[in-house]
């Protein structure tokens, strides 16, 4: 999703519509407290015009030997001053924090809404490290940025624009040689400005590559370890954390170029205004004393330190805009899955399944169905079997409208799903199937998960229906480990089934729900899908013939296309595709028995 940027100005046109647009949708409401923060930074700048004043007094009254008082007078003036700048800076660093961590939530609250509007296909192709990426590590140094760096630097601005405003009143000959170095400034900060562009977003790339790697190695720790493939994953991590380094040490580098830059800036000013400052001092033409110049000096110290601050604020915010332009993707982009203006959830989802001429390709190079024809009968059970890749899962998944049909149409109880609200459609399934969540919590927790609101009795009615009550008893409320890692497959498919006896929605969807079972606990669990299944439209995908003999209608695909119909008996009488696999299966379950 990097976009390339052209060498240019501060803001090309993409930045500044995103800085409008999180303006406009996160900082606007906040107005009454940017409103506050700016009379105070405000407030912080006046002091220091306000300490110059008082200076140059102070030095007359040295210089003019005035009295003890009047000095006395200054310096509790100079001090009260300091004081209120103190509380001052105590007070905007905890507004501006509130102010740009409540902004960044309702960002991140937003962003996380809108990922969960998505599609399917979006997160089939989005790694998810670059989903955690802009979640966390973006959104976090983005609040940073606006909550800290923005607020010092419009302090800083601020303080910048009254004292040389001030300076220029007393002495605008001496200003207008100050501001001579400005063009080189402005200069190299352009130019400095782009390459920090062009590293961050670089940076940004290695970053999502190496939480992608550390996902990859996390998740695939057993097949490492067996494989002994540990100094492999060490060298590929130890690669991507360099790369990171190479790519931040050139960004930190492009960004220090501005420091130097401003010093020597500032030592060729202070040169200036010194030698031409005492120039004009001693030059009895000129109405300029000692105290001016001494002022004018100390007021370029001022300023000076703010300015440096806020040529280096121009440079980071380079590095926060491509931040923020990476997070304004995720806005731009658009569920292509929703409901239909006129959506309905008026149907009756024990009704028929239809698809009607169905066609459909994951690419347009690659199409699946062409025409495919499949009646799923309310209240009784479909299987769908055939070789891998025939197209089994895929069927699911636009039942479910996870994926659009391109061609044709698929109906519930007559109607196109099209045409029915998608949270209703969804909420007629029960699934079971393989890529099963699982949160490091309790068994019990997990299978709450799907009905949060369930009663106790309804979880261990569910729980008992699994033949999970048991495991439960026995671990109690020990977490399961990270992704289950402590359960067996069979015991994480039985968390499923748990979870669709809770959720009770009238149709179910066997994927493969079995795969994971020893013979004796499948016999059980088969009996106890049987009784979810009971009166429902049941929907069972399974590589097992033995767990399709039962269906009502099985439908034998191969390579997308419908190449049988019927019930086990009529397809085993007609010798075709299906019986053959189902001899080969029993043949092979058989060999293995005589094995044993
Ligand atoms: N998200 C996807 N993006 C692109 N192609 C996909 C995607 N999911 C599946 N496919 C392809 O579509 C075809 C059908 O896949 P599907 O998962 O429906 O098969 P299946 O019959 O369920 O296979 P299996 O029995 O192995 O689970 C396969 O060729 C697969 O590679």
């Amino acid at each position: 999703m990097a976009k390339t940027r052209k060498k240019g100005p501060l803001f090309t046109p993409v930045d500044k519509v995103n800085i409008g647009w999180f303006f406009r949708k996160y900082l606007r409401p906040k107005l009454g407290w940017l409103g506050l923060i700016f009379v105070l930074i405000l407030a912080q700048g006046v002091v220091y015009q306000q300490f110059l004043a008082m200076t140059e007094e102070g030095l007359r009254v040295i210089f003019d030997s005035g009295t003890i008082r009047e000095l006395l007078i200054i310096c509790a003036m100079v001090f009260g001053l300091f004081t209120f700048r103190a509380v001052t800076s105590y007070v905007v660093p905890r507004v501006s924090a509130i102010v740009a961590n409540d902004a960044i939530y309702q960002m991140r609250r937003d962003l996380i809404a809108r990922l969960m509007r998505l599609d399917l296909a979006f997160f089939e192709r989005t790694p998810s490290s670059e989903v955690i990426l802009r979640l966390y590590r973006q959104a976090d140094q983005l609040g940073l940025f606006i909550g800290q760096s923005t607020v010092n630097a419009a302090r800083d601005a601020l303080t910048v624009i009254i004292v040389s405003a001030w300076l220029i009143w007393q002495q605008p000959f001496l200003f207008g040689v100050s501001i001579l170095v400005m063009p080189v400034i402005i200069g190299i900060m352009l130019v400095t400005s782009h390459f920090v562009k062009k590293f961050q977003q670089s940076a940004e790339d290695s970053f999502g590559a190496y939480i992608n790697d550390i996902e990859e190695m996390t998740g695939g720790m057993r097949t490492v370890k067996i494989a002994g493939q540990e100094e492999v994953e060490q060298a590929r991590l130890t690669e991507a954390t360099g790369l990171i380094k190479r790519l931040l040490i050139r960004l930190q580098t492009a960004q220090a170029v501005v420091m130097p830059t401003l010093d020597m800036a500032s030592a060729i000013v202070y040169m200036l205004v010194i030698g031409i400052g005492g120039y004009i001092v001693l030059d009895p033409a000129y109405d300029v004393d000692g105290a001016d110049i001494v002022t004018f000096l100390l007021g370029l110290v001022i300023v000076f330190d703010p300015a440096r601050r806020v040529a280096q604020f121009f440079v980071t915010l380079q590095a926060n805009l491509i931040l923020l332009g990476s997070i304004r993707d995720y806005y731009t982009l658009e569920p292509t899955i929703k409901d239909a203006p006129d959506a309905t959830d008026d149907f009756d989802p024990r009704g028929d399944l239809v698809f009607e001429d169905v066609t459909f390709g994951y690419s347009d190079d690659q199409p699946l169905f062409h025409g495919l024809n499949l009646t799923l009968t309310g209240g009784k059970t479909t299987a769908i079997v055939g070789s891998t890749g025939s197209g089994k899962t895929t069927i699911l998944s636009l039942l479910a409208r996870l994926y659009e049909v391109q061609g044709g149409a698929i109906t519930l109880d007559g109607k196109d799903i099209r045409s029915l609200k998608v949270r209703a459609l969804r909420n007629s399934f029960s699934v079971v199937a393989q890529d099963i969540v699982i949160f490091n919590k309790s068994i019990w927790e997990n299978i709450r998960y799907i009905r949060p609101d369930a009663t106790e009795d309804e979880i261990w009615e569910a729980a008992e229906n699994a033949e999970i009550a048991d495991l439960i008893r026995r671990r109690g409320d020990a977490p399961v480990g990270p992704k289950g890692a402590q359960l067996s497959g069979g015991q994480k498919q039985r968390i499923a089934i748990a979870r669709a006896f809770l959720r009770d929605a009238p149709i179910v969807i066997l994927d493969e729900a079995t795969s994971a079972l020893d013979q004796q606990t499948e016999d059980r669990i088969t009996r106890a899908l049987a009784r979810l299944g009971d009166g429902k439209t049941t929907i069972t995908v399974a590589h097992r013939m033995s767990t399709v003999k039962a269906a009502d209608q099985i439908y034998v695909l191969e390579s997308g296309k419908l190449v049988e119909q019927g019930t086990h008996a009529t397809l085993i009488a007609q010798g075709g595709l299906y019986a053959t696999m189902f001899t080969a299966q029993r043949d092979g379950f058989d060999r293995e028995k005589a094995d044993d």
